[in-house]
Formats: structure tokens, C-alpha cells, sequence
């Protein structure tokens, strides 16, 4: 998979170069590639930003720089022979992102992500790059960041971590909270007893049918307490 970021804090992404993101880059499971918005705002100051028409607060991102970084991607991902691409905006105004989109996502080969700062983007950025690649407009939940660039990174991270090679166990893919829907499970491991707290008798029997039984009650009764919203209905 290749993945494109547009941002004015190129610097944010150069975490990207540890970890699991980091040996999947080298292993060349995953092409990484950030671009400044300001190389593409052409006056002597690199304004990227202008006053919001209509008047307000704040300060909008002007279309220009946007859509020279836009064409200048998409044109280099046309030579790579992968056409209409998705370009990922994140925004509170998305679309909630849930670890099915993150799945999603990972099948594509490629990614683009459009940081905006201040008050946004000029909205024609996102009716023209519509024109031209698969838009979405995405949030990670009902509060406000100040830029997309931590919304990106925790997309990049749930989205990289299901690209086959990049997590050493896909076994412990499966599973995890939300992989099936339900919230995980509790884990323990050694020793057996702790400060007086004892792992369940049951993870200690061996007993393989009775564990999974256990640990599924466990994922019902967690998620009925903490998110009743997951459940399917008719538990
Ligand atoms: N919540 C957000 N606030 C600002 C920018 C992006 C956001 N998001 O969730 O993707």
C-alpha cells in the first residue's frame, strides 16, 4: 500500500519511521509520502490560509495550494497505473471511523490524506478532488482536534496494522475488541495470584471449550455494560 499525506507539520509524521510502520516501510510493505502543503503556496510568504468569506472566526485554507498538492499526487499515482484513489479528509463532519472502514481501507493500494488546520478547507478543495479520486470525509469521534494529522496517524495505525506482513501474529488480529463486533475479552498472564487478585480459575483448567465459553461471556457482559450500542441485536 502506498500512503500520501498533504500537511503543514510534515515534522507530525516522522514517528512514522518506528515500530511496526516503521519495519513495514522497510520491508516494503507499505510506501510512505509527506508532502508540505506551503511547497505548493507559491507567494513569497507560502500563505496557506485566508479570512473565511461570509465573515466568522478563524481562517480557512485557501483551494490553490490544495489542489496543486492534489494534482501533483494523483499524477504520480497515475504513472504508478493506480487510478482513482481514496483521498481521506479527516473532519468532525465525517463519517465515524470504526474498525469495518479501517478494514476497508486496508485493501486499497493507495491512501491519501488531507490534513486541514484552522477552520478547514475551502469546501470546492473536496467537490474538486470528488472529481478526481474516491472523497471521504472521516472523524474519529464528536470532539474537536485542532488539525488532522492526529486523526491521520491513528487512521494510518489501525489501517497499517491489518496490511498483510506488517503485524508479526495475524492470529492476534482475530481477536481483539471489535473484530467481531463485541468488546474484547480480559487477559491475564503470570504469576497466578497477585497482590491477593487470582487469574480466573477457569484459564488455569485447560479446559479449552470452557475458556472459550468464558471468554465470550466475558465479551457480552463487558460490551452490554460499556457499549450496549455494539451489540447485535437479540443478546
Ligand atoms: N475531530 C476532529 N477534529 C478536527 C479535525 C479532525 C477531526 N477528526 O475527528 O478527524
Amino acid at each position: 500500500m502506498r500512503i500520501d499525506i498533504v500537511t503543514i507539520f510534515p515534522e507530525f509524521f516522522s514517528v512514522l519511521d518506528v515500530s511496526l510502520l516503521g519495519k513495514a516501510r522497510q520491508a516494503g510493505r507499505i510506501g510512505l509520502g509527506v508532502h508540505d502543503l506551503r511547497d505548493y503556496a507559491y507567494d513569497r510568504h507560502r500563505t496557506v490560509d485566508d479570512t473565511p468569506y461570509g465573515g466568522g472566526a478563524g481562517m480557512v485554507m485557501r483551494p490553490e495550494p490544495w489542489g496543486d498538492a492534489v494534482d501533483s499526487i494523483l499524477y504520480a499515482s497515475e504513472a504508478r497505473g493506480v487510478t482513482e484513489p481514496v483521498i481521506i479528509f479527516p473532519s468532525p463532519a465525517g463519517e465515524l471511523f470504526t474498525q469495518a472502514m479501517a478494514q476497508e481501507f486496508a485493501t486499497e493500494r493507495q491512501l491519501i490524506f488531507g490534513c486541514g488546520r484552522y477552520e478547514g478547507i475551502d469546501q470546492r478543495v473536496v467537490d474538486y478532488a470528488s472529481t478526481r479520486a474516491r472523497v471521504r470525509l472521516v472523524s474519529m469521534g464528536d470532539y474537536v482536534l485542532n488539525g488532522g494529522e492526529i486523526a491521520t496517524m491513528a487512521m494510518i495505525e489501525a489501517i497499517g496494522r491489518l496490511i498483510p506482513g506488517v503485524v508479526g501474529n495475524p492470529a492476534s488480529l482475530v481477536e481483539e475488541s471489535h473484530s467481531d463486533g463485541l468488546l474484547e475479552y480480559p487477559s491475564y498472564t503470570k504469576p497466578a495470584a497477585w497482590r491477593g487478585l487470582e487469574v480466573p480459575p477457569v484459564l488455569l483448567s485447560g479446559n479449552h471449550g470452557a475458556i472459550a465459553a468464558w471468554r465470550r461471556e466475558q465479551q457480552l457482559e463487558r460490551t452490554r455494560r460499556v457499549r450496549p450500542d455494539l451489540l447485535p441485536p437479540a443478546v
